[in-house]
């Protein structure tokens, strides 16, 4: 697949820089760069050139040239790439001129779409360029760097390859049933789906670990009014984030803080005290309030050391949950409230917080699967995986031989459309002109 346009981008940050790269990539950039340079420079070697406006011949900056001749470049195109002096009015003046020379603005994402399009990456390491880009802390660039790397890939692609071959298998068991085949062929194909099917079911059973470590985890602060969640929550993020007072009912809505645990992006809520509302504003908070803690991955509930636990954040209390009871500093934790033994901190003399921050640092790490290989990172892939697996099971299990066939191809379909790879058809010929079968 070639595309015809040639395609230019300012691929580093707008505004004021000291260098600025802008990137060519299509059949014309050759051309285009031989224009505005001079002459061409050698593959991959950076080149100090002058450009030079095409007709007027007026030079436009000085800056380093590189040339990537296609397919063993970024898009699997001939490619450019002009180091810059950082200024606006450069950019624009290049920018012109290679607009002069034919090549047009990219659209957002058209490089990569174009690497894709050419077999330089498959979907899922695209998507990782994108995540890699979108990378707030080192966790999530490692996650995006292992799929931009081809993680995911291998192992779908892995996979994809595995049910080819029970697929060719499984047709050459139907097609040459007269003929002195080993007969168990079909058997096998049935198996093998079977086994591919329990180990797609192992990966998807992940609790959302790497789609938590993409997307960032929601922790939610749930308590009584006074509990002392506003103090926690503004004490964790280490600025007056959200109002605290001596009253009753004084938060209302969710006030949300992001902190880094154990390089997993987190967002805090704190929210409004469980009671019976005074009026339907406070009502409508806590409607927010059990909302948020419902959406949540993760769950503080907060008693204050110094009154009895209420039962409205006691139905909030499992096993796993983090139960904390506050204001120590007043009075003894109780050694157990809801059957869990909780951690006994004070927002107000610190006490306590360290081992708080060590533990949701140790749960954040653990919910986003922090250095874990090759986790499915969006629900596409889930969506894509669970179809699959599903027809895996109906492959197994299905009484005649071809609807086993016809089963693997509606698995590979899905897995095809998770990577992007080529469609069955295209597959199965392949295999079946290597498929030793002697006709
Ligand atoms: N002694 C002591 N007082 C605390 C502690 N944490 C909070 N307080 C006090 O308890 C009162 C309530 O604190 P808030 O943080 O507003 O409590 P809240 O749970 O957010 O209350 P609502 O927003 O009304 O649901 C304030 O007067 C705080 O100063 C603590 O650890 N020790
Ligand atoms: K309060
Ligand atoms: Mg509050």
């Amino acid at each position: 697949m070639t595309a015809t346009d040639t395609i230019f981008a300012l691929a580093s940050g707008a505004g004021r820089a000291a260098v600025a790269v802008l990137r060519l990539s299509g059949p014309r950039s050759a051309d285009i760069l031989a224009t505005l340079a001079g002459r061409l420079p050698q593959p991959r070697m950076a080149s100090l050139r002058r450009l030079r406006a095409p007709g007027s011949g007026e030079q436009l900056d000085q800056a380093l040239v590189l040339w990537f001749p296609g397919p063993a470049s970024y898009t699997g195109e001939d490619c450019g790439e002009l180091h810059l002096h950082g200024g606006p009015a450069v950019v624009t003046a290049v920018g012109t001129a290679l607009a002069a020379l034919g090549a047009r603005p990219a659209e957002p994402g058209e490089f990569t779409r174009r690497a894709f399009l050419n077999a330089r990456m498959d979907l899922t390491a695209a998507e990782g360029v994108a995540d890699l880009i979108d990378a707030e802390t080192d966790a999530q660039r490692r996650q995006a760097l292992r799929q931009a790397d081809g993680a995911l890939a291998a192992l779908y692609g892995g996979w994809a390859d595995r049910l080819t071959k029970l697929l060719a298998h499984q047709e050459a068991a139907i097609e040459f049933a007269e003929d002195d085949l080993p007969t168990d062929l079909g058997n096998r194909a049935r198996e093998g789906a079977a086994r591919l099917g329990a180990e797609i079911a192992v990966h998807l059973a992940d609790g959302g670990r790497g789609e938590r470590l993409r997307d960032g985890l929601m922790v939610a602060i749930l308590g009584a009014p006074n509990a002392g969640k506003s103090s926690l929550l503004n004490a964790l993020a280490g600025r007056e984030a959200a109002i605290v007072s001596a009253r009753a009912g004084t938060t209302r809505d969710v006030v949300e803080v992001r902190l880094i645990l154990a390089g997993v992006p987190v967002t805090l809520a704190d929210t409004a005290g469980l009671r019976e509302a005074a009026d339907e504003i406070e009502e409508e908070g806590i409607r927010r309030a059990r909302r948020k803690a419902k959406e949540a991955d993760l769950v503080l509930t907060v008693f204050a050391a110094d009154v009895p636990p209420d039962e409205g954040t006691l139905a909030w209390v499992r096993p796993g949950a983090m139960v904390l009871a506050n204001k120590a500093d007043l009075a003894p934790a109780p050694a157990m409230i809801g059957g869990v033994v909780p951690l006994a901190i004070s927002a107000r003399s610190g006490e306590g917080l360290d081992t708080l921050r060590a533990s949701l640092a140790e749960a954040a790490a653990r919910l986003a699967g922090v250095g874990d290989a090759a986790l499915l990172t969006r629900p596409r892939h889930r969506a894509a995986l669970t179809e699959a697996a599903a027809w895996l099971t109906e492959a197994a299990a299905a009484p005649l031989p071809e609807l086993t066939s016809e089963a693997l191809r509606a698995a590979l379909r899905a897995l095809g459309r998770l990577t992007g790879r080529v469609g069955v058809e295209e597959v199965l010929d392949v295999v079946f002109r290597d498929f030793c079968i002697g006709k």
